[in-house]
């Protein structure tokens, strides 16, 4: 059992400290002073924190509220035509994820549930075909629009996730396509997630228990109801509510491992305790399954506090510990 995430599920203080905030525009237009100024405070952020806002980043609000008014439209379908798009084939992570899924040993659920998809893949995928973790089909609801809704958003996303990858890497001193080239048939998963109104009784469990995100990136949109809490580096939460002209920006654990510890991939938690329904919208990055993440590829002149890992392998056996219908 993982007792640093039971642990850490027990509220503690909250701390009044505030995330980071970084706009990407300089980044994205400016000269190369201008994008090495934005490299250096994602790459402070990313240190002090793990997490940041980014405003600037170019989603256009039409697409993002086209995804959410879609998440609003799939979870009011009847259960039955929700698991309709269930994806049967095992160890995926597309389709739909019904309520308590996700569950330690000995643990509570999470409160949630949601809707999956990756990146579109031919039916005949030669991945798919043997069977690789996460390579399957995408399944879709019978809703008019839906598709190109979640679809859009997606590719936005991901954009926009690379362009904060760039920036990553021109802030190792790395080649600025070291992780996107790295990324071409990526793993990268988006979420529509829908948490109703937890009890307030703090045994019923909390919305998403404290925990890490296991890939390279994730960019998460968020609703108005806020509710996202952050591990600082000293033990305590820090309230993340929403801002309306950012999306939330985190390192995850693969990251962490690539800059050899430099980049934290901190601790967050879900907390719905407003009476009102929440809707939120990770895309979790990853790069192709098979890329190798070995911090000396990115670190120079210091011994490597982490062993190389396949990235897919090392995703796939934390689903494992994670999720029932992955046991
Ligand atoms: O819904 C949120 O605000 C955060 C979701 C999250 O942390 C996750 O799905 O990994
Ligand atoms: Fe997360």
């Amino acid at each position: 059992m993982n007792t640093a995430i039971d642990t850490a599920a027990v509220p503690t203080a909250m701390s009044t400290r505030r995330l980071p905030v970084v706009d990407l525009q300089p980044f994205l237009f400016g000269d190369a002073a201008a994008r090495h100024a934005v490299a250096r405070d994602i790459a402070i952020a990313c240190e002090a924190y793990g997490f940041f806002y980014l405003r600037g980043h170019g989603i256009p609000a039409d697409t993002i509220a086209g995804g959410f008014e879609s998440a609003r439209r799939f979870f009011e379908l009847p259960l039955d035509e929700r698991m309709a798009c269930r994806v049967t084939r095992p160890r995926q992570n597309r389709g739909y994820q019904p309520m308590f899924d996700t569950a330690l040993a000995g643990g509570k659920s999470d409160l949630k549930h949601s809707f999956d998809m990756g990146f579109p893949l031919p039916e005949d995928d030669a991945d798919i075909e043997a069977g690789l973790p996460f390579h399957a089909p995408n399944a879709w609801p019978q809703l008019p629009g839906f598709r190109a809704h979640v679809e859009g958003l997606y590719f936005a996303m991901l954009h926009c996730g690379h362009q904060i990858l760039r920036a990553m890497a021109l802030s190792l001193d790395a080649d600025e396509n070291f992780f996107v080239g790295r990324c071409r048939k990526p793993t990268t998963n988006m979420r529509l997630v829908h948490y109703p109104p937890q009890s307030t009784d703090p045994d019923a469990g909390l919305g998403a228990r404290a925990h890490t995100d296991k890939g390279i990136v994730t960019l998460l949109l968020n609703d108005d109801v806020g509710g996202l809490h952050v591990m600082s580096d000293d033990g305590q939460w820090i309230d993340a509510p929403p801002d309306p002209e950012a999306i939330i920006v985190n390192v995850g654990d693969l990251m962490t491992r690539w800059t050899n510890g430099r980049f934290r991939s901190a601790m967050h938690r879900v907390v719905n305790a407003t009476g009102r329904q929440r809707y939120s919208i990770p895309q979790f990055h990853h790069t192709t399954f098979h890329a190798v993440v070995d911090p000396l590829d990115l670190v120079r002149g210091e011994p490597a506090n982490f062993e190389p890992v396949v990235a897919g392998e090392f995703v796939a056996n934390g689903f494992r510990r994670d999720r029932k219908s992955w046991a």
